[in-house]
């Protein structure tokens, strides 16, 4: 039985949602629960950096520092241990001391003598910080401060009674190596202990429920999560989807910088906004991501939205800083920039996931008794909505890297093998053409049919959790994360509509990453690719043969003109001839893309659009009619005239938009949904995914013709490439496997048809109002996402929209299967779909 044959057979009764999508086959429990009680050493969670420097070299220079001086927050634990203070620390051959000022002559607050100094290493209390551990027996130090003596408090090290602790935060990543250094080189007890070499930096990664942040994670990590709206139950829920979100948005991103390198990538030197500042250099600079990151990270201090959901420990009460912490994920980089230095663990090899296949799943029966992708929506969403999401992945046993969701898939090697490779790797359907992610200037979101219900999502309630839970992770090279954005508190309703269009390495440099990923390279040059342009595009003038009418629409390469044809070109072939007369004639309507070629980040992405078009005429695909070079640099390419414009334009238009019913009715939308579905069918056909289906790229003529457009980022798959890894696409319309980063086939096309389908039924996709990186979060938790009324549904549209939602993608409907789904008995005819099409008047 086909998949929407089963789903046909579900009673109303047990259907009143879609989602949520079943679960994965042959997950089992997940063993992440997290105990907050284990001592820490037994939550480590373990980043593993593994790094290479010369040996000794650091130690070498500093060797001949005579004294090193700066200033850094200084904290013991003792009375005052909750207080960070400012101070001047001195470094000279005998002594470390911490004054108040930089007037060294005034007595130190705290002195201690470089012999008692038994260790010293990097500590995740702070960003910044390591921990210098002196010895009692050696014990020395003259202190004028009892916030220095730290006498009340005990040692961290278990051994309170012989050693204290204090811990110090300069300012940067640099600074701190540079003390790191300094300090080796001068303590005796740590001497002959040379700048470690591919050693291996356990630290704790986790939720620290006190202070309401991240921690143990690389900096820009943690800011990222901060300014998310990624919450510490989301880190307890599923701390693996939160860890592969982050490698997915900021490789989406594009700025893949070195995150295990926070020297180099120190979000405090280079933040984001940085990029930001440069996003002014899109195109449309008002509303793309960078500037609204930037925004938000100026009106967002660095303590951050989950920090400010925390009122502070009372001063006096001594609290523990010190993080409750997961079992850790095992974070494995090569950094060249020292991180530190409980010295020398060789660099081990740790499981990538919680669990093994073999934890008791067949793949024959992925699913038990449930293969009806929906059969426990009802309960399993209620679950959700009653625990958060606590049933999600925890019950599933979900495992981060795991391909059992996608049988067609290989086991991922590595992400960074993966998706840096592919990324890099991804071709076009004719031209070997790279595809970038997408960075596009973003579109203010869709007014939705309730005003109350944006307005009630504007109001985010965190329900913080008070434990981390443990997370396994692997991370390489390709895999750091960044610097990178902040979002606007403010701005909760800019999501970002669009996809990024950016190249990688524009956007790196923008972002100040000093260190950049391998650049993606083209896979053409600019002689390739105007060889290329010149076979489909005629070196021709075309002024003289359209009368420019008036501008229709603006995109991210160009602007759109509508023009009326005056004469056909001349130097047409024949066969061009003919299809033009076919299609366009002199007196014809049609539309013109403007683009100025040297202002394309991407110009390969145009040509890989141009050849699609060529090729795939169909009646449900805008159909492309010529090309011009005006000159080298000026593109023109012709297409057939919507006059309708685009489905997001109609559904915002719809005369019921704004009142408590959907944008469009269900005919209406089966209607479309069934059209664009037709061309899907025969992109697929031909091998091809679109990769970015959303009613952006849907566009309606006045006669109602439904036709797909903006085939930039298709893909071909083909008998050796039967699979695609490459991020594509704009996050509120990509499928889970997307998302996770899985290996993907045409079928990413279904999930988007269903999520437009949404589009058309509550005038926005699924958590458009969610920062981005928490919607691609909930994306890869949530799985099949719900409707909002539900129950105002008829089963038809749901029994399409569940199998089109499907999250394992064995179970999600082919285009073909979705074309003789019941749903589209209910399509209405072309003239119902008039009123829409008024709007243009
Ligand atoms: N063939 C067409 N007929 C009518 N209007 C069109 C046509 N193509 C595009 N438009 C209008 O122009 C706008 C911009 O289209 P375009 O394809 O350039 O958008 P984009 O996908 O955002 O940008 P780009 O493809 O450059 O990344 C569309 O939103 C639509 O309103």
């Amino acid at each position: 039985m086909s998949l929407s044959a089963a789903a046909n057979n579900i009673s109303d009764n047990e259907f009143q949602n879609i989602g949520p999508a079943p679960r994965p086959p042959g997950l089992g429990k997940s063993s992440s629960g997290f105990n907050q009680t284990q001592p820490l050493t037994k939550l480590a969670s373990q980043i593993d950096i593994q790094r290479s420097m010369g040996a000794g070299s650091g130690s070498q220079s500093s060797m001949h520092l005579k004294k090193r001086t700066g200033w850094v927050s200084y904290k013991d634990d003792g009375l005052l241990s909750f207080l960070w203070q400012k101070r001047y620390m001195v470094l000279n051959d005998s002594y470390l001391a911490l004054y108040k000022n930089d007037k060294v002559a005034d007595d130190p607050v705290l002195q201690i003598p470089l012999t008692s100094i038994v260790s010293v290493s990097r500590n995740q209390l702070k960003q910044n910080c390591f921990e210098i551990v002196r010895s009692n027996e050696r014990l020395s130090s003259s202190s004028n401060s009892s916030a220095s003596t730290g006498s009340s408090g005990s040692g961290n090290t278990g051994d309170s009674g012989s050693r204290k602790s204090i811990f110090i935060s300069p300012k940067t990543e640099q600074e701190l190596h540079s003390w790191l250094d300094a300090i080796f080189a001068k303590c005796p007890l740590l001497s002959g202990v040379s700048s470690p070499t591919n050693f291996t930096h356990k630290v704790h990664v986790g939720f620290d429920p006190e202070t309401g942040s991240f921690v143990g994670m690389p900096s820009n990590w943690e800011k990222l999560l901060k300014h998310s709206r990624i919450t510490g139950e989301d880190w307890n829920n599923d701390s693996a989807a939160v860890i592969q979100v982050l490698r997915f948005y900021q490789e989406y991103n594009g700025i893949s910088g070195n995150a295990s390198n926070p020297s180099i990538n120190n979000a405090s030197q280079h933040p984001p906004l940085n990029a930001a500042k440069s996003g002014s250099s899109l195109k449309s600079s008002s509303n793309n991501i960078y500037k609204n990151l930037n925004a938000s990270n100026s009106s967002v201090g660095p303590t951050g939205l989950l920090a400010q959901r925390h009122a502070p420990s009372p001063p006096n009460t001594k609290v523990s800083r010190v993080p409750e912490k997961a079992t850790l994920p095992l974070l494995k980089t090569n950094t060249p920039s020292p991180q530190h230095f409980t010295p020398y663990q060789q660099q081990t090899q740790h499981p990538r996931h919680t669990q093994q296949a073999g934890s008791g799943h067949s793949p024959n029966s992925p699913y038990g008794q449930r293969n009806l992708p929906h059969a426990n929506f009802q309960q399993q969403s209620h679950q959700q909505q009653q625990h958060g999401q606590q049933t999600s992945y925890q019950s599933t046993g979900y495992r981060p890297h795991h391909n059992n969701v996608n049988p067609y898939a290989k086991q991922p090697t590595t992400y960074a093998s993966k998706s840096s490779e592919q990324n890099t790797r991804d071709i076009s359907p004719q031209q070997g053409t790279a595809i970038p992610p997408r960075l596009h200037p973003q579109r203010a979101a869709p007014q939705p049919p309730s005003a109350v219900r944006t307005a009630q999502k504007n109001v985010q309630t965190s329900n913080l959790g008070s434990s981390s839970t443990q997370a396994h992770y692997e991370r390489s090279e390709d895999q750091r994360p960044s610097p990178t954005t902040h979002r606007a508190e403010q701005q909760p309703l800019q999501p970002l509509r669009q996809a990024p269009k950016k190249p990688l390495t524009e956007q790196k440099s923008h972002a100040g990453v000093t260190k950049q990923r391998k650049p993606t390279k083209p896979s053409m040059s600019n002689a390739e690719i105007m060889a290329k342009l010149n076979t489909v595009a005629l070196n021709l003038d075309p002024s003289p043969y359209f009368n420019m009418i008036e501008k229709a629409g603006q995109g991210a390469s160009g602007s759109v003109y509508l023009a009326q044809r005056i004469m056909l070109p001349p130097k047409l072939t024949e066969e061009e001839l003919d299809n033009n007369q076919e299609r366009s004639q002199a007196g014809d309507k049609v539309a013109i893309k403007q683009m100025i070629l040297s202002k394309q980040p991407r110009k390969e992405l145009i040509v890989n659009e141009i050849l699609v078009m060529k090729d795939s005429r169909h009646k449900n695909i805008v159909n492309f009619l010529e090309a011009y070079l005006k000159t080298e640099d000026d593109l023109w390419v012709v297409m057939e005239f919507m006059e309708g414009g685009s489905l997001t334009d109609i559904i915002e238009n719809s005369p019921s938009n704004g009142s408590m019913n959907s944008p469009l009715t269900e005919p209406q939308i089966a209607y479309i949904v069934r059209e664009t579905c037709h061309g899907l069918r025969f992109l697929h056909d031909k091998n091809i995914i679109h990769r970015d289906i959303k009613s952006d790229n849907v566009l309606l003529d006045t006669r109602a013709r439904v036709k797909i457009t903006d085939f930039g980022f298709c893909a071909k798959l083909t008998d050796k490439r039967s699979k695609r890894a490459t991020m594509v696409g704009t996050p509120y319309w990509m499928a889970p496997e997307v998302v996770k980063q899985r290996e993907y086939d045409e079928k990413v096309d279904v999930w988007s048809l269903g999520i437009m389908g949404i589009e058309m039924l509550e005038g926005e996709p699924p958590y458009l109002n969610e920062d981005p990186l928490k919607a691609l979060y909930l994306i890869a938790t949530n799985g099949t996402p719900k409707l909002k009324h539900p129950e105002t549904l008829s089963l038809e549209i749901k029994r399409f929209l569940s199998v089109c939602l499907c999250v394992d993608v064995r179970y999600r409907a082919s285009t073909e299967e979705l074309l003789h789904h019941t749903f589209f008995n209910m399509a209405c005819g072309p003239e119902d779909l008039t009123p829409l099409l008024s709007w243009k008047k």
